[in-house]
């Protein structure tokens, strides 16, 4: 579960400083995929680096699975990312020099996630489990550069997932494919996130992509404007 509290994250521009969030408060809880849209430069990638605490915001708190890692200083914060977060970053940002199946063995030898209490036959399973969930058990001894977009982008997904994290932070998972291969990353965190109850948080300009959310939040400005549930349609108050 991903909790954002109030948070105003600020920067030094020149001579002033500037708001980039302003007061922004979501949850996300399990099971849930949420998405984050609005205008380019309107601070949602910015939002997404906060809730990862790769960012320290000025004011607010964020919490991952109930945990406050606001304040953490910057090994614990790693820590933190290991244990509770998956990220999908916009391009793929696999190891050119290792096989998909070894790009997940390396989140194993971190002992990202429960992995590290997993004994070696259960690990093995794990990684065996995460490249069907994603559909690339057959590309598992294939190095990136011989996968296409969509196929690295899978890749990419199930090394997130790779430590059943409780929150998957995605930036722009779609924008480097075609319409259809956009779909079916779109499906496949939809349906990843019903499965294995992740609370899950997509920055997305699609707009075609839209109904697939449980949940939408619309930005402008550094400002949330409006969430937009299956039950419920409004402004933010
Ligand atoms: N460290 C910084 N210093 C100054 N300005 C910044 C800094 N980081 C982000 N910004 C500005 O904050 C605004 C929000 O940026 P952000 O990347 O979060 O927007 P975005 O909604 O993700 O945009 P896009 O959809 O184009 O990726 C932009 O105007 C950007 O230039």
């Amino acid at each position: 579960m991903l909790e954002l509290h109030q948070i105003t994250y600020r920067v030094q521009d020149g001579d002033s400083i500037r708001d980039i969030l302003r007061d922004v408060s979501l949850t996300v809880t399990d099971g849930e995929i949420a998405c984050l849209t609005g205008p380019s430069g309107s601070g949602k990638s910015t939002a997404l680096a906060v809730a990862s605490r790769l960012v320290r915001p000025a004011r607010g708190t964020v919490l991952l699975d109930g945990r406050d890692i606001t304040a953490l200083p910057e090994r614990a914060a790693a820590a933190a990312r290991l244990e509770h977060l998956g990220i999908v970053f916009q391009t793929p940002k696999l190891l050119g020099a290792l096989t998909v199946r070894e790009q997940l063995e390396l989140m194993v030898r971190l002992g990202a996630g429960d992995l590290a209490a997993l004994s070696k036959t259960e690990q093995n399973a794990r990684i065996d489990e995460t490249l069907e969930l994603v559909g690339i058990s057959d590309l598992a001894k294939r190095r990136p550069a011989q996968l296409s977009g969509g196929q690295q982008q899978r890749a990419n997904i199930a090394r997130a997932i790779i430590h059943r994290p409780g929150t998957l932070l995605v930036d722009e998972p779609t924008s480097a494919l075609d319409v259809t291969r956009s779909n079916h990353i779109m499906e496949l965190l939809t349906s990843l996130t019903h499965d294995l109850g992740t609370a899950t948080l997509v920055v997305t300009h699609e707009q075609a992509h839209l109904p697939l959310f449980d949940t939408v939040y619309r930005m402008q400005d550094g400002v949330l404007e409006a969430r937009e549930g299956r039950t419920s349609v409004g402004a933010m108050s």
